[in-house]
């Protein structure tokens, strides 16, 4: 069986979050989490409430496409731009190794996942060398998310971080909470020797409001050796699919 991608969405932007921020990109945006965070922003690429079922249709046709590997290249190939995003859902869920082999050396990527794979032992066919094809953006989902990180995968990245220079962790954080937000980050990044100069703080929120008036977040980066991240797309376009 040839192996398929489920993807929700492909368009061109400006990469809106992280080391990259205004970078001009290709998002991809894979189908499935593993997760179920209480702020998530996609929800449409794993629940059935709003995408991927379409209410008007009759049977309620799923939004999202199967891609084979040869489809969803030429689909990228097509759109002229060298540099992805591989978000989703979680896009470790798919087998980004063999798609960036298959695109080869023209296209860079990062990819946008929530730490709790370790892809090189759960994806059949993702090899360890595959881990260099592309920056990993690591976003662990902890109490606030109402969810638990996976220890073992935390460690892998932790662990490949002190060699791989393109493995950042983001943290997604709440004004109202920060002392608990920032207290579960720091004994995280201390049992986990995750070096400060990797770490993002970036505000939850999908509003514009939401993404203004951060001084409380410039502070606490600053405070603790942390870099901040807008959402520049958010920023620009408020809770906008598409951008
Ligand atoms: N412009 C833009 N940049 C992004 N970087 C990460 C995104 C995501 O949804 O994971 C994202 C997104 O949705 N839009
Ligand atoms: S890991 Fe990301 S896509 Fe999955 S539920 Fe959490 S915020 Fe949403
Ligand atoms: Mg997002």
């Amino acid at each position: 069986m040839s192996t398929s991608f489920l993807i929700n969405e492909i368009y061109p932007c400006l990469q809106g979050e992280g080391i990259n921020l205004g970078k001009p990109s290709l998002l991809v945006r894979f189908q499935i989490c593993n997760l179920r965070c209480v702020w998530c922003d996609t929800p449409y690429t794993h629940t059935f409430k709003s995408d991927p079922l379409n209410k008007t249709e009759p049977n309620g046709k799923q939004k999202y496409i199967r891609h084979t590997l040869e489809s969803l290249i030429q689909n990228i190939q097509s759109q002229n731009i060298n540099h992805l995003i591989l978000s989703g859902g979680e896009p470790t869920l798919h087998n980004l190794g063999l798609l960036m082999r298959s695109l080869g050396k023209s296209f860079s990527a990062e990819v946008e996942s929530n730490g709790t794979r370790i892809p090189h032992l759960q994806v059949p066919n993702f090899l360890e060398d595959d881990y260099n094809l592309m920056q990993w953006n690591i976003s662990p989902k902890f109490s606030n998310a109402g969810e638990k990180i996976e220890p073992e995968a935390l460690k892998h990245w932790a662990n490949l971080s002190k060699t791989n220079h393109s493995i950042f962790f983001k943290f997604v954080v709440r004004k109202s909470e920060i002392t608990k937000d920032i207290s579960e980050i720091l004994s995280l990044i201390k049992e986990y020797n995750i070096s400060n100069d990797r770490v993002f703080l970036m505000a939850e929120g999908i509003t514009v409001d939401s993404q203004l008036a951060n001084i409380w977040l410039h502070d606490e980066c600053l405070k603790y050796g942390f870099r901040y991240t807008p959402r520049l797309h958010i920023l620009l376009f408020g809770n906008k699919r598409g951008v």
